[in-house]
């Protein structure tokens, strides 16, 4: 376990922002399913993306690793993907990474042999039913001890009308998305409820075109999925991430300046919204040539509506502690089956460190103060806690002591050498398991 010290200072300077996750997995998943060579540029080879990886290689996908800056795990991939898939492992772990098991799963039921996939830390509770729904619908087989992982499979969907809740996960209909095109005949996707996370089945279907996928969507109610579909290899490089800037973003706008680059302004990345979050809560934030510059300022607490942008809810949090009035985060009832339950963990991270914060079902309610007071608090083994917490230390008036630091290898395993290059003071400590 990794214990980080930070002792607060203000943090300033230039930081690269790290290539999305997002449009890693969806770029390695479709570079894999299509039948000739892709390269995939600018991709941070963190846990989750590895998982993503060795996954995609278990079903055929050959892939060459290019370092670009090996110091801060950025590779170039040269994929030969597999056509239609070629099973070469039949035990297929994803680790922590929740896109990963339910973007392969659909694939894994075309397969007609036996698989078993598995994962671990929280992956292997967070809920998989809307999949199990369909699997006892379309007859494939299917088991799985107390409803968790492993998860054995042995069926062939077959095409026609699927439905599934939009309140969910929207990582099950990226699933069906990148599977359905695969069957022969045609597929209807039927979404019962209005869809929560919906530019991020705008990033799957815009990857899938890139890759000579066609999906209509109507109006997030219905996707029409032509069957005999076949991925075509393209070569893509991954934009920045937008959920990992404002962590950076917001850092500027507790301390000094900070210029986040290597965005995208046309992204379609949800959580792009956090500049707008920020703006309207009074934040000092510039759009730049590469990025955005953001800086010291006074904020106010808002209102901010988690359905379209689970992700940003930890680090907006910290914001919303540490801005005049009363913050009010609504729609978040699916942050509880993310790596933890996160309307949970932030709540006693904040808590613990000084804030104002209480839960309710599916949302939380703050109320700012000037500054926090501290302390030593856990990151719930998740990526997004622990970079909250380090932010959030930047108006602690003592030193916060955060446990289970390593967890940013999720998703971004130099967050602490980023944060020590914009001033940040830490102190790292590595105990056994
Ligand atoms: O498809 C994706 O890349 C993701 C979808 C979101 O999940 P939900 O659809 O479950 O909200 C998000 O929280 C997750 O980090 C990544
Ligand atoms: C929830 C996340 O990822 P995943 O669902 O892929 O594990 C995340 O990155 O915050």
């Amino acid at each position: 376990m990794k214990i980080v010290e930070i002792t607060p200072s203000t943090l300033r300077g230039t930081v690269n922002i790290p290539p999305s996750k997002s449009m890693s997995h969806r770029s390695i998943f479709c570079a894999a399913l299509s039948g000739g060579i892709s390269n995939i540029k600018n991709v941070l080879l963190s846990e989750d993306i590895k998982a993503t990886c060795e996954a995609m290689e278990s079903l055929g996908a050959k892939i060459k690793y290019k370092a670009v800056d090996e110091k801060k795990e950025i590779y170039n991939l040269r994929i030969q993907g597999a056509g239609r898939m070629k099973l070469k492992n039949d035990k297929i772990d994803c680790g922590e990474s929740g896109s990963t098991i339910r973007f392969i799963i659909p694939l894994l039921a075309l397969l007609d042999e036996t698989v078993t996939v598995t994962g671990r830390g929280r992956l292997i509770s967070r809920p998989l039913d809307a999949y199990y729904d369909i699997f006892d619908q379309k007859k494939v087989y299917y088991t799985n001890k107390y409803g968790e992982l492993p998860l054995t499979i042995k069926g062939s969907l077959s095409s026609g009308e699927y439905s599934m809740d939009g309140d969910v996960s929207s990582q099950f209909i990226t699933g069906l998305l990148f599977a359905l095109p695969l069957l022969k005949g045609d597929s209807k996707l039927v979404i019962t409820t209005e869809l929560e996370s919906k530019p991020y089945v705008d990033m799957t279907i815009e990857m899938l075109n890139r890759f000579g996928i066609d999906i209509i969507n109507k109006d997030y109610r219905e996707f029409i999925i032509k069957g005999s579909q076949e991925y075509t290899s393209a070569d893509y490089s991954v934009e920045g991430d937008f959920s990992q800037a404002a962590f950076w973003l917001t850092a500027g706008i507790l301390g000094g300046e900070i210029y986040s680059n290597d965005l995208k302004f046309s992204s379609l990345q949800g959580d792009k919204v956090i500049v707008d979050i920020i703006k309207k809560m009074g934040g000092n934030i510039e759009k730049l040539i590469l990025g955005y510059k953001t800086s010291r300022s006074d904020t106010n607490g808002t209102t901010v509506d988690a359905s379209q942008c689970p992700d940003l809810v930890p680090i907006v949090s910290v914001l919303a502690a540490l801005s005049s009035g009363m913050t009010e985060v609504v729609n978040a009832k699916r942050l509880r089956i993310k790596e933890s339950d996160r309307l949970d963990a932030i709540t006693q991270v904040l808590s613990t460190l000084g804030a104002d914060i209480a839960q309710y079902t599916d949302g939380l309610v703050i109320k700012g103060r000037g500054k926090l007071k501290g302390g030593e608090v856990d990151s719930f083994n998740d990526h997004r806690i622990a970079m909250a917490a380090a932010v959030a230390s930047i108006k602690c008036e003592e030193k916060v002591v955060i446990r289970n630091a390593q967890s940013v290898n999720k998703s971004y395993p130099k967050f602490w050498e980023d944060f020590v290059s914009l001033g940040g003071v830490i102190n790292e400590l590595e105990l056994g398991e």
